[in-house]
């Protein structure tokens, strides 16, 4: 599905750049090479600043039709309802007009879908309410339905359970595995990335340290990882 081989990334203070190496810019990913096959559930771990969200931005960027991003800094419209948020997500999937129409009034069978949609991601709330009057997991959640409803094969995801708690966090894995063949999800719960995912992969300072099968994870060296993060 991805092969990636001696990636380097850098965050430019500027223009964006992330192939060359340029005079002030910081390198967050270095010589990474992986291959991700279509069908693999993975999750991406490692402590704060290792360069999670800068790898799977990378592979959002290469995969970008095929596959739906959920991320860490949502992009919700605020003063647009929960409906509209989420319909956003199908927007490429229809005609301009139709987008149109369906956001000025819209069509029962999306309004269904949608209602549906939230009903499954325990999001209990009026659809046309306005996403600044929802709490931190409700806009979670929002996002989430959002990335589902494009419908796309791979699902890639940057913590999208950081807001919500554990138990709700599995159940709505347990959905996004179900509805996706593929799905690359940078997981700060590390427990839950060792018994959801097929693959874990680690990252620390931009290196990938660890890549390894669900039946083989090496607890002691992910522990290890983590033990640097306190102590830093
Ligand atoms: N837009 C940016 N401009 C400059 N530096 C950045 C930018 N985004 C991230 N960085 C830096 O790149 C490094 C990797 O960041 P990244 O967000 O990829 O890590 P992460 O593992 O996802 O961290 P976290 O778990 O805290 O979200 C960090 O040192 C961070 O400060």
């Amino acid at each position: 599905m991805i092969t990636i081989d001696n990636l380097n990334l850098y965050h430019q203070k500027t223009a964006s750049n992330n192939t060359a190496k340029r005079k002030g810019a910081t390198q967050v990913i270095f010589d990474l090479s992986l291959t991700i096959n279509k069908g693999e559930k993975v999750a991406i771990i490692g402590p704060s600043g290792a360069g999670k969200s800068s790898l799977l931005h990378h592979l959002y960027q290469r995969l970008q039709t095929s596959a739906a991003l959920c991320s860490q800094r949502q992009g919700l419209v605020d003063n647009l309802s929960i409906f509209h948020n989420i319909f956003m997500g199908a927007l490429a999937r229809h005609h301009w007009l139709f987008n149109l129409i369906n956001l000025m009034r819209p069509f029962k069978q999306d309004l269904r879908n949608i209602g549906l949609l939230c009903q499954q991601l325990e999001l209990d709330e009026p659809l046309a309410k306005s996403v600044d009057k929802l709490s931190g997991g409700q806009r979670q959640r929002v996002a989430l339905a959002r990335a589902l409803y494009q419908q796309q094969d791979i699902f890639l995801g940057d913590e999208p359970f950081s807001a919500l708690d554990p138990l709700m966090a599995s159940r709505l894995l347990e959905i996004i595995l179900a509805r996706h063949k593929s799905v690359i999800m940078v997981v700060h719960d590390r427990a839950l990335a060792m018994s959801a995912f097929d693959r874990v992969i680690a990252l620390d300072k931009g290196r990938l340290v660890l890549d390894s099968k669900k039946q083989s994870i090496n607890q002691q060296q992910i522990s290890k990882l983590y033990q640097t993060d306190a102590v830093a």
